[in-house]
């Protein structure tokens, strides 16, 4: 905008931000007083100089006066256009597909483009009513009866036949009495623009997957294999592991909640021909049955209510050359098993609503803390799949069975999270002794839990007994593990023993508790004394 006051300078920097042949001038009100032409400008520089303001130099009557804007033409006069041999000539020459209809909603022209992209014949659309169309399913919806109603422009995304996706764009001509003449849709195939976006996110979800993986992983091998961290048997558990990564044969490995299992089915990913390709993992007991279906094999476009509009590839399918690690396997519902064998056993699989049968190549690893050969006995396990996934079973124990490795993964994860919080807080020799006389039924991952909470809660540079968490505090010696099958005799005196430190906890004296166990507190006296001589 140029106003009368402004320096020819200001003129000039305004002609050639803008490019324009021509600006508008305004009065010290802001209105628009007409417009100043590039030459009237030079002309007037050349007669006088340059050493003046617009005022100055410019005479009102070199503006050019605001003309009203160009009469709309006559209904007639466009008939006559959209008919011409000329504008046929045009709209065939464009590269996205054009669709007009008239004031009614009836169609008056398509052009080629507008054919090959969605495979309708000019023939079978022109002269016939938007409305009509709708309903034989030439379109979905249409946007012309939405200008018409709505007389503004309007944009909408369409599926043409169930698998091409468009852009478009209808746009109103008005005639003078602003009734809408026609509307001029301009249509663009986004369909490969479209499956070029999916593909790129896909490949970054891969990348990212991958990367996160690596990150986590690659330091702490090297920390945990060659420190004191890991007793001899979980060593050989690594070693082993090591020694079948080169391979692809089937591994399941086995063992409770939290005792590493994730870790050592990367950690065969890392060490295998498969490293550069992704690692997935789906926790088969997290989802219900049609959802892992929908995760695993992936489903085309309209599969199922609420699938995403474009379909969506499935882990088998973005594992292909890769590893697929399957947690909680003995969750996956009897019908997947048998999908899941075809898949280990030949390779292929069709994903869910399609027909194509799709062919990968995927190391699958499978993990279950559930016996998975009491379920075959049960029947709730496929037995051939059992066999099929268990070529080398590894079995890694719980941490109360390992327990030499409980203070050095305390130790580990103080360091860590002393690192992560910046503190140097230590642990007391008594504090060491309880978590290490702990049942730790949630495993390492229970462990690290603790750990962290105990360095970012306790306000003592040293972490002591009584700030560990009241459940971390009995003795895996007072408790009766019910899952474990023990002599009878054995698993009566482990009862008994953890009522009777359960009652001493409670009553502090022997004679209360007694009482409330209803024996003799003398009873109570000497098999404390036992339990002292036996250990
Ligand atoms: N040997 C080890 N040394 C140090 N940390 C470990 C070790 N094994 C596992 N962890 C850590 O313990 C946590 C639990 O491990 P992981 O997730 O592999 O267990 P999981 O058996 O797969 O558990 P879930 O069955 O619940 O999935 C992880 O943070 C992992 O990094």
């Amino acid at each position: 905008m140029l106003k009368m006051s402004d320096s020819i300078e200001e003129a000039i920097a305004l002609f050639s931000s803008e490019g324009n042949e021509y600006l508008e001038v305004r009065n010290d009100d802001g209105e628009v007083i007409g417009l100043l032409t590039l030459s009237a400008l030079n002309e007037a520089i050349q007669q006088k100089g340059i050493d003046h303001s617009i005022e100055r130099l410019i005479d009102r009557k070199d503006l050019i006066e605001l003309q009203p804007l160009p009469k709309t033409i006559e209904e007639n006069d466009y008939s006559k256009l959209i008919q011409s041999h000329v504008f046929e000539e045009i709209i065939h020459s464009l590269y996205d597909g054009v669709y007009i209809t008239n004031q009614d909603g009836v169609t008056v022209a398509v052009n080629r483009a507008y054919e090959r992209i969605t495979g309708i014949k000019a023939q079978e659309v022109v002269g016939y009513h938007m409305e009509d169309l709708e309903k034989a399913g030439f379109i979905s919806k249409s946007v012309s009866i939405e200008v018409l109603k709505e007389k503004r422009p309007i944009t909408r995304m369409q599926t043409i036949k169930n698998e091409r996706k468009i852009i478009v764009s209808g746009t109103p001509i008005f005639a003078e009495d602003q009734q809408v003449l026609y509307v001029i849709n301009s249509v663009r195939d986004i369909t490969e623009l479209l499956r070029l976006k999916h593909e790129i996110e896909e490949l970054q979800q891969v990348k990212s997957l991958r990367q996160s993986a690596k990150d986590m992983n690659s330091d702490m091998y090297h920390e945990i294999l060659h420190s004191s961290i890991i007793s001899e048997e979980t060593f050989e558990i690594y070693e082993l592991a090591e020694r079948i990564a080169k391979t692809d044969v089937k591994v399941l490995i086995q063992g409770e909640t939290g005792v590493g299992k994730t870790l050592i089915a990367k950690f065969i990913h890392e060490k295998s021909n498969r490293v550069k390709q992704p690692f997935f993992e789906l926790n088969c007991g997290a989802l219900p049955a049609a959802l892992i279906e929908a995760e695993l094999f992936g489903y085309v476009a309209g599969a199922f209510t609420g699938a995403s509009a474009k379909g969506k590839k499935g882990l088998m399918e973005l594992a292909h050359e890769g590893t697929l690690f399957l947690d909680e396997i003995g969750d996956l519902p009897l019908e997947l098993q048998v999908k899941l064998l075809k898949v280990v056993e030949e390779n292929k699989f069709i994903p869910v609503g399609s027909t194509e049968v799709k062919h990968v190549d995927v190391r699958v690893i499978a993990a279950s803390h559930k016996n998975l050969k009491e379920m075959v006995a049960q029947g709730t396990f496929r037995e051939d799949l059992y066999y099929r996934l268990s070529v080398v079973p590894l079995t890694i124990s719980s941490l109360r069975h390992r327990r030499k490795e409980i203070i050095p993964l305390i130790d580990y994860y103080l360091e860590k999270c002393n690192e992560k919080y910046g503190y140097d807080k230590q642990f007391s020799l008594e504090a060491l002794d309880t978590l290490s006389e702990y049942r730790w039924p949630g495993n390492i991952r229970e462990l690290i839990n603790v750990v962290e909470r105990l360095v970012v809660t306790t306000k003592d540079p040293v972490i002591d007994v009584q700030h560990i968490p009241e459940e971390c505090r009995t003795s895996y010696k007072d408790h009766l593990d019910t899952e474990e099958i023990l002599p009878l005799k054995t698993a009566i005196s482990k009862l008994e023993r953890e009522l009777i430190m359960r009652a001493l906890k409670k009553y502090k004296t022997t004679r209360k508790a007694a009482e409330v166990l209803q024996v003799s507190q003398s009873t109570i006296v000497q098999k404390m004394k036992k339990w002292e001589r036996d250990e």
